[in-house]
């Protein structure tokens, strides 16, 4: 699914494209797969076409290997790209945990090549601005608690054993699908903080999958991060996913899904508003930012990364190995808490 999605938006054109990309070749299982793969998504495009992913690998004209397999594949297909030499995007959740993580990360030391989560988010415009309005600006003064939600409707109870929602073996969970852009929104939202928090973790589990998880983030200075996530149940279209609150009044952000935001609201403290929340929400004065979308919203992911390359790096700007740590670790001790572990561990 994520492939098709990514394809089918790099290939887009867009006013304030930098970079023109090129699908050199596609991996799959099997040959006829990956034959379908362009008939379907880049018939536009003439990439060799693999019946294994190690060919494309050790294909001399690929800059940079896109791994959109189950994340019980990352670690597997990350290392295998790595080995042969190959810049990487993988995507999101990176690893199953932090420990093949810093694997990933040790090889890429050792092959000096280009590695990044996948985590799209991060890459779009209202992510980069909102940042800047609360951690530059101060638009709401000190942010001292957040509240972030991943609503998805996978429900794996109804689906088969063998889907990536259901299987352990492919990674299945909400968590590692979904809860990781909720502790990604509190993550910015509440300032990348350098500690590892205090947490409180619970989790549910239906079918032997975890399909639901609520974590308490306790910083040292007092900062609460409040990250939920289900796969049982979809969100309302445009709901409000993400909720920031500072000195000097609160944010909320909404949109599709927490994958796909679309616009914020800044809902400032005023001088005798304290009983603000008797009143209809049109009363109140806040400011709305809305941010256009550009296909499926992965052109910014891709551009940045392009450039990355092309500028020689090795981590991205904006999803440096440091973070992709954080957020592992912090994923780590949430299913250590919650009762959840994976094959192998
Ligand atoms: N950024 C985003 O918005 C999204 C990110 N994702 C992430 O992308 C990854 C893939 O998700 P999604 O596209 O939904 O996954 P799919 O279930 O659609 O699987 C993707 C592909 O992985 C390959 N694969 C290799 N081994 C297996 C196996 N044993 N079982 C199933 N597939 C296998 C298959 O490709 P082939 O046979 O051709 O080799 C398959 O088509 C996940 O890590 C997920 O978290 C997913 C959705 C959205
Ligand atoms: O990354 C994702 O975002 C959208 C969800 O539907 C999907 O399950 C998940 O992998």
């Amino acid at each position: 699914m994520i492939s098709t999605w990514f394809v089918e938006d790099i290939l887009l054109e867009w006013e304030g494209k930098r970079v023109n990309h090129v699908i050199q070749a596609i991996g799959s299982s099997s040959t006829q797969k990956a034959q379908d793969f362009v008939k379907n998504n880049c018939p536009n495009q003439t990439p060799s076409v693999y019946g294994s992913y190690q060919e494309l690998y050790d294909d001399p004209e690929v800059d940079i290997a896109y791994i959109g397999t189950p994340h019980a594949f990352h670690h597997r297909d990350c290392l295998e790209a790595i080995n042969a030499g190959k810049n990487v995007l993988c995507e999101k959740s990176f690893t199953i945990n932090a420990k093949q993580a810093r694997e990933i990360f040790d090889a890429a030391r050792k092959k000096n090549v280009y590695v990044a989560e996948a985590m799209w988010v991060r890459h779009r415009p209202l992510y980069q601005e909102l940042s800047r309005l609360l951690h530059e600006q101060k638009i709401i003064g000190d942010v001292f608690r957040v509240f972030s939600d991943f609503a998805n409707g996978a429900d794996p109870a109804s689906l088969p054993a063998t889907s990536r929602h259901r299987d352990l073996s492919l990674g299945a969970g909400s968590l590692l699908d979904v809860g990781v852009y909720a502790l990604t929104w509190g993550r910015m939202a509440l300032g990348y903080q350098k500690e590892l928090p205090q947490i409180v973790a619970k989790q549910t589990h239906e079918v032997g999958v975890e399909i639901t998880t609520s974590a308490i983030l306790q910083y040292s200075s007092g900062r609460q991060g409040i990250c939920t996530c289900t796969s049982k149940a979809l969100g309302a279209p445009g709901e409000v996913f993400l909720v920031v609150h500072g000195t000097n009044g609160y944010v909320e952000v909404e949109g599709r899904a927490a994958s796909i935001p679309e616009s914020f609201t800044v809902w400032k403290k005023q001088e005798g508003a304290a009983d603000r929340a008797y009143f209809p929400r049109e009363a109140c004065e806040g400011k709305k930012y809305n941010f256009p979308q550009i296909g499926r919203g992965f052109v910014w992911e891709a551009e940045n990364t392009a450039l990355d390359i092309l500028e020689g790096r090795k981590e991205s700007r904006v999803m440096p190995w440091e973070e992709t740590l954080y957020i592992m670790d912090l994923m780590d001790e949430i299913r250590a808490q919650g009762g959840t572990s994976y094959p192998g561990e």
